[in-house]
């Protein structure tokens, strides 16, 4: 078995988070899902540094929260579940703000322009952007980091159904060259794109394994109280699926 880049162990956060343990390899691509208060985000702000929890975090073996700021900046990126802008900066410089802790040296930020098709935006102020776009400006961010673990509070909130599905491709195409990613979502069925799957509820984790083992119709009844009918529905690819 491969050994893991991205170990969590019993973090605690009263009233948030109950005693979660994990561990992930290179290359994992994760999907995090519970209904709503479950703890996702709290998770992943925990993971990112963001909040403190009980319990430890380990990148490489190393404890992650006392790895210094930049070079934590290096290893890790987070994006939070809103998108809301204050500053009117051109978009190609919101982008470049995820080379920040590599002394803003631009590599790698029209390249995550063109992975988030937001290169026609380039010179637009975020602050007149869609919601969607703007999610892309801020994915666009999060990848031009280049940082080996990715964290995306629900990345395809507010995306057209063709760029969610570019930007579910990415997390795959991410894993696929190495990186770990955490990414929350809504859409279970989503969840099928994903190696893993974490099911949060009231805190706790009460499922970890592959989508197909973890999300079982009596899981999906328990935890989000809905009936699930597999194959019902519309499955939707990108044309060269
Ligand atoms: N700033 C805060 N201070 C205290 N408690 C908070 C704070 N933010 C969230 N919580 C609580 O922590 C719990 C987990 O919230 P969290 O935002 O992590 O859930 P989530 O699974 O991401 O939910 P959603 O699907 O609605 O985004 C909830 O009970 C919530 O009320």
């Amino acid at each position: 078995m491969l050994s893991p880049v991205l170990e969590a162990a019993g973090l605690d956060l009263p009233g948030r988070l109950r005693d979660i343990s994990f561990a992930f390899e290179a290359g994992a691509a994760v999907a995090v899902v519970g209904p709503n208060g479950a703890g996702k985000s709290t998770l992943l702000q925990v993971l990112a540094g963001l909040l403190h929890a009980k319990g430890r975090i380990r990148w490489r073996g190393e404890d992650l929260p006392r790895i210094p700021f930049l070079e934590r900046g290096r290893i890790l990126t987070w994006l939070g579940q809103e998108s809301h802008a204050d500053f009117a900066y051109p978009v190609k410089e919101v982008v470049a703000q995820g080379r920040f802790a590599w002394g803003d040296d631009g590599r790698g930020v029209e390249e995550a322009m063109e992975a988030l098709d937001i290169r026609h935006l380039a010179t637009r102020p975020i602050t007149e952007l869609s919601g969607g776009e703007r999610r892309r400006v801020f994915l666009a961010r999060a990848l031009a980091t280049g940082a080996p673990i990715q964290l995306w509070d629900e990345p395809a909130a507010n995306l057209d159904v063709r760029h969610a599905l570019d930007v579910l491709r990415l997390a795959r195409d991410l894993a696929g060259s190495g990186s770990t990613l955490l990414v929350t979502l809504h859409d279970l069925r989503n969840a099928y794109r994903f190696d893993r799957v974490l099911v949060l509820d009231q805190g706790a984790l009460v499922g970890a394994g592959t989508p197909a083992e973890i999300l079982t119709p009596d899981l999906i009844a328990r935890v989000f109280r809905v009936r699930a009918e597999p194959g019902a529905g519309l499955g939707l690819e990108l044309p060269d699926a």
